[in-house]
């Protein structure tokens, strides 16, 4: 269809016909020749319909008493200006964003675009704008959430108190709402701000090889203010930095490495958050004072400020090792934790049993850790960390292998003398013993990291300085020479199981008042035990008191003059060992389940003096170096809020723990 045709065809006959058409009563003339005019084009099938057209068309008209052709005209019209004022703002708006205005942009993939966004999002006036993105708001396992909400959705069971049901919790969460793509406009500071936020595709070459998509997204944010100074910008964007930050000192933020595919890009990209918890308080590792303030201080004076000058001068590498070694459950990751809180560094952990990591990965990643910070290598002993080796042994333990074949013939285990074999000898047992032998060392490639690999990474001519490097292990004695060597590790810290004294002090921990239930105090970053920082000083001749390992003392001087807590009284047993429970059958015999027990135990207060005593009491059966704090938290945990009860049933639980332990066995007769 030629539309230049219709319109030369259509509109003269309009406008011969117009003049006249409101006097001709039939209005055929008109009708006939647009018919004539638009057949052709149109095609005879939509006759019907270009006549219906040409009736309401007549009666409108006919019925306002304007040609319709003028509202026509005038709707035409509109439109243009509309388009033209369109066009007009924008090249007005990118002159005076050239000319008038300074300009910042900001990429998404960088950390400014997430707090920049943050900050955004809860913008009451942008929030409330006509154009906005939604996004799915991710909550972790430290949001606050509101608690009187959450006792709403409490299902009752038998009419009484009952359990949390989360399964709506969901669909309740609110999306966040940001400024969709185009441009928008706010006020900060008194002072007027335009965001232009758009989105580019990036040609990702590398992306190719990798079997995925060329082709990325990426946005970009253009925050604009008038004036020639981006100062304006620059403090918007260093105010939701700060923003972003708020509770940050309240939080340890834990990072590993990146998947393969992000780790391509390198730089910051190759470590991921995947968590941002509430900094732990350092009175809640129970360890001995002495080590605690030793390892705190040594760490304080490595990241002094005049440190890094003070290491340059005496050529020393800026780097500081630590190697806690201990039973399991003894508090090795917590005092890491505990110490990234008191010094506010991020904790990077890193597994050195993950297969997808090469030692050209793991060297990227200590490259590209931040100036401070805690790398935490777990484990270390598991890591199968081996010296590279020699092609020629591996080939003689595979000979002598042969050698140590058993000869049973006589009955005796005799060695046979080496023995080579031609390939005709070869029998299906040795083709799979030798599949098995190189499929093994096959694996032992694969897994990546080698002894030489991880102490090039840590300490190499190319590895990052500033960092405090932290190994955990339960068998020190696995450990190669060469990783734990001064300068590979500075300070090593020993862990042991409880003492009747930390026994005692995870009981006050347990059941002292609870301060965090306020967020506010949950959120407080620890204090330091430390005394205010004297550079390159001797240790502090006096340990500072972070927690009381004595067990001999009646009182704990740190709930002295605390509030009293709130402790379940279970009114049937003051101490039952074992929860006994009735079965109640119906009349056809099927056993009826026994009421669940959902905390329905009358609550009193204790004193704090109360509560002293009975941990004292509670140490006092624990034996020394036995059991881990883990373990002890373990049982405490299961009488969350019943130190009597806890106290009561000790005995049988620590009878039934040394059973079982003297069996071996993992299955606990107990809990
Ligand atoms: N010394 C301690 N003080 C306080 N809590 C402790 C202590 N030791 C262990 N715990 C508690 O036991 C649990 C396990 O502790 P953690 O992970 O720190 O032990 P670990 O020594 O690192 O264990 P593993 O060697 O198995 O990694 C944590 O919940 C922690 O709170």
């Amino acid at each position: 269809m030629d539309f230049n045709s219709l319109i030369r065809g259509a509109l003269p006959a309009l406008a011969t016909n117009s003049s006249h058409e409101a006097n001709d009563s039939a209005g055929n003339g008109f009708q006939d020749s647009i018919l004539e005019t638009l057949t052709p084009l149109l095609g005879f099938q939509f006759n019907p319909l270009l006549r219906l057209c040409m009736v309401l068309y007549n009666t409108f008209g006919s019925h306002i008493g304007i040609d319709p052709a003028y509202i026509l005209t005038a709707v035409g019209f509109v439109w243009a200006a509309n388009k033209v004022w369109d066009h007009l703002y924008m090249t007005l708006y990118s002159m005076s964003r050239q000319y008038f205005m300074a300009n910042v942009q900001v990429s998404s993939t960088d950390d400014i675009y997430f707090h920049m966004m943050k900050w955004l999002a809860a913008q009451p006036n942008l929030v409330d704008s006509r154009s906005l993105a939604a996004e799915t708001a991710s909550t972790g396992a430290w949001d606050e959430e509101d608690e009187n909400e959450l006792q709403m959705e409490r299902i009752l069971v038998d009419g009484a108190d009952g359990f949390f049901n989360f399964s709506t919790q969901e669909a309740k969460a609110a999306p966040r709402f940001t400024p969709a793509l185009g441009v928008h406009s706010f006020w900060f500071r008194g002072r007027y701000f335009s965001l232009h936020r758009k989105q580019e595709a990036l040609f990702d070459a590398a992306a190719a090889g990798h079997g995925m998509s060329q082709f990325k997204d990426k946005e970009i944010l253009v925050l604009s203010c008038f004036g020639r100074s981006p100062e304006p910008i620059k403090q918007l964007l260093q105010h939701a930095k700060e923003q972003f930050y708020t509770d940050h000192q309240a939080k340890t933020t834990v990072r590993r490495p990146a998947s393969q595919a992000m780790r391509r890009y390198g730089g910051r990209h190759n470590w991921q958050q995947v968590a941002n918890r509430p900094v732990r308080p350092m009175g809640t590792v129970v360890l001995d004072d002495e080590q605690k303030t030793r390892v705190l201080s040594d760490m304080n004076e490595y990241l002094h400020p005049a440190s890094p000058r003070w290491y340059a001068n005496r050529g020393i590498p800026l780097r500081r090792g630590y190697l806690f070694h201990g039973p399991p459950g003894t508090g090795k990751t917590s005092l890491s934790f505990a110490l990234a809180g008191v010094f506010g560094l991020d904790i990077y952990v890193i597994s050195l049993l993950d297969p997808s990591l090469t030692e050209e990965d793991l060297l990227a990643l200590f490259t590209a850790l931040p100036r401070r910070c805690v790398v935490l290598l777990e484990d270390i002993d598991t890591a199968g960390l081996q010296r590279a080796q020699d092609p020629a042994s591996s080939g003689s333990s595979s000979s002598s292998e042969d050698a140590e074949e058993p000869d049973t013939s006589n009955g005796t285990k005799t060695t046979k003398k080496p023995r080579h074999k031609s390939k005709k000898d070869w029998k299906v047992s040795d083709l799979a013993r030798e599949l098995k032998r190189q499929g093994g060392s096959d694996a032992a490639e694969k897994k990546g990291i080698s002894l030489s690999g991880l102490l090039n990474a840590i300490d190499g001519v190319a590895s990052h300085e500033g960092r405090v490097l932290i190994m955990t292990t339960n068998k020190p004695e696995a450990l190669d020479d060469a990783l734990i060597r001064p300068g590979r590790v500075d300070l090593q810290v020993a862990f042991t199981n409880a003492t009747q004294g930390q026994a005692r002090e995870l009981f006050v921990r347990m059941y002292e008042p609870d301060s965090s239930s306020t967020s506010a105090s949950l959120l407080r970053p620890a204090p330091s035990p430390l005394p205010p920082l004297t550079p390159f000083s001797d240790p502090p001749p006096t340990p500072v008191s972070t927690a009381s390992s004595s067990s001999s003392a009646p009182t704990d001087p740190s709930i002295s003059g605390a509030t009293e807590v709130e402790v379940e009284v279970d009114d049937t047993d003051p101490f039952p060992h074992t929860t006994t429970t009735t079965t109640t059958t119906t009349s056809n015999n099927k056993p009826i389940p026994p009421p669940l027990n959902l905390n329905l135990n009358r609550k009193e207060k204790m004193h704090p003096a109360e509560l002293a005593h009975i941990a004292a009491q509670f140490a006092a059966k624990i034996p020394p170096g036995l059991f881990s704090p883990a373990e002890l938290q373990g049982f405490l945990l299961k009488r969350k809020k019943a130190p009597r009860r806890a106290l009561g049933e000790v005995g049988g639980w620590v009878a039934a723990m040394v059973a079982g332990k003297m069996k071996g066995g993992k299955v606990l007769g107990v809990q």
